[in-house]
């Protein structure tokens, strides 16, 4: 096992890279998120943070590297489980190869998911004709039960099954304020309810980490307020681990118990809040940002 991931890591990741043609959008990140803490990944424009978030959720396949999740109490190795090529040195090993083949045929994202990983995107990806109760219960289908024939039967195993999908996704409702809007449709909410909902319905999945894509773009200074508490709540009383993308440097200083930056790619420097603020490489890093990077530190 990684020396990371037994040091009470949730996530270890170990030279990663990913490349889109000639541009090396990650170059050789390595970076440890510990397990219950909110870490924030913060950086320039452009530094590469989606493209983190995108190799850890299966999004994208990373071009190299390693991606370790300590969940579930066993270890997933992330890029295995999405499929990968296969190796010269598979044919002389046939578990090897059955594993390549196994994860070829039925990996994919779901399987980072069931892992216990869920994120929410920086470009809000609800299901917007369909209610808010109804975006938290197909959250949840891979948790419930859908056998057809129960179903057909309306056995009370499958009514049990869907009464606790309803009770888990209030109580999500209720989590992230939102009971009220139960019933209406996703699309007609404000901004700030609807990056509220992606959350509700992360958590829905049951996950151990949450990472979460700029959560507070675009709200105002109460809904900011509001979307910190509930980054607490979701730490101090269900032991989830977030990890956040966020340009907001105010709510990251406030909420975060580690920081990590990138720039261009690379990790430039981690630690506590009141030390990156105070660290010349990161101050550097974002006076060299664009003028129409609004972060300041
Ligand atoms: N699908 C893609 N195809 C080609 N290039 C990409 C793709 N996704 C990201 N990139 C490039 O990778 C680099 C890092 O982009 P990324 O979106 O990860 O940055 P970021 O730090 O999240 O930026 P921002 O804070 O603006 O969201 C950029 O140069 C971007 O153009």
């Amino acid at each position: 096992m990684s020396e990371a991931l037994a040091d009470n890591n949730i996530l270890s990741v170990e030279h990663l890279r990913m490349h889109f043609g000639g541009i090396k959008a990650l170059n050789d990140v390595n970076l440890a998120v510990k397990r219950g803490s909110i870490t924030a990944l913060i950086g320039p424009n452009g530094a590469g943070k989606t493209t983190v978030f995108n190799c850890l959720t299966g999004f994208y396949k990373a071009s190299g590297g390693n991606i370790l999740l300590n969940t579930r109490r066993r270890t997933t190795n992330v890029i295995q489980v999405l499929g990968q090529k296969f190796q010269p040195d598979d044919w002389i090993k046939p578990a090897q190869l059955g594993k390549r083949i196994f994860y070829k045929m039925f990996g994919g994202t779901h399987l980072v998911n069931r892992a216990g990983l869920a994120r929410t995107f920086q470009n809000i990806r609800l299901f917007r004709e369909m209610s808010v109760i109804e975006n938290l219960l197909v959250a949840q289908h891979m948790q419930t039960n859908r056998n057809l024939i129960a179903g057909v039967l309306n056995t009370p195993a499958y009514r049990r099954a869907e009464n606790q999908a309803l009770d888990r996704a209030f109580y999500w409702l209720e989590v992230v304020e939102l009971v009220d809007c139960a019933n209406r449709l996703a699309g007609e909410m404000s901004y700030g309810q609807q990056r509220r909902l992606e959350i509700a319905r992360a958590m829905c999945t049951a996950p151990e980490m949450i990472c979460l894509d700029e959560p507070a773009a675009g709200l105002n200074p109460v809904e900011t307020r509001t979307l910190s508490k509930i980054i607490r709540f979701l730490r101090d009383h269900h032991d989830i681990t977030v990890l956040l993308i966020e340009h907001d440097m105010g709510m990251v200083m406030e909420i975060s118990d580690h920081i990590i930056v990138l720039d261009h790619g690379d990790v430039i420097a981690e630690g506590l809040p009141q030390a990156i603020q105070n660290d010349e490489k990161v101050i550097a890093a974002y006076l060299g940002a664009d003028e129409d990077d609004e972060v300041s530190l």
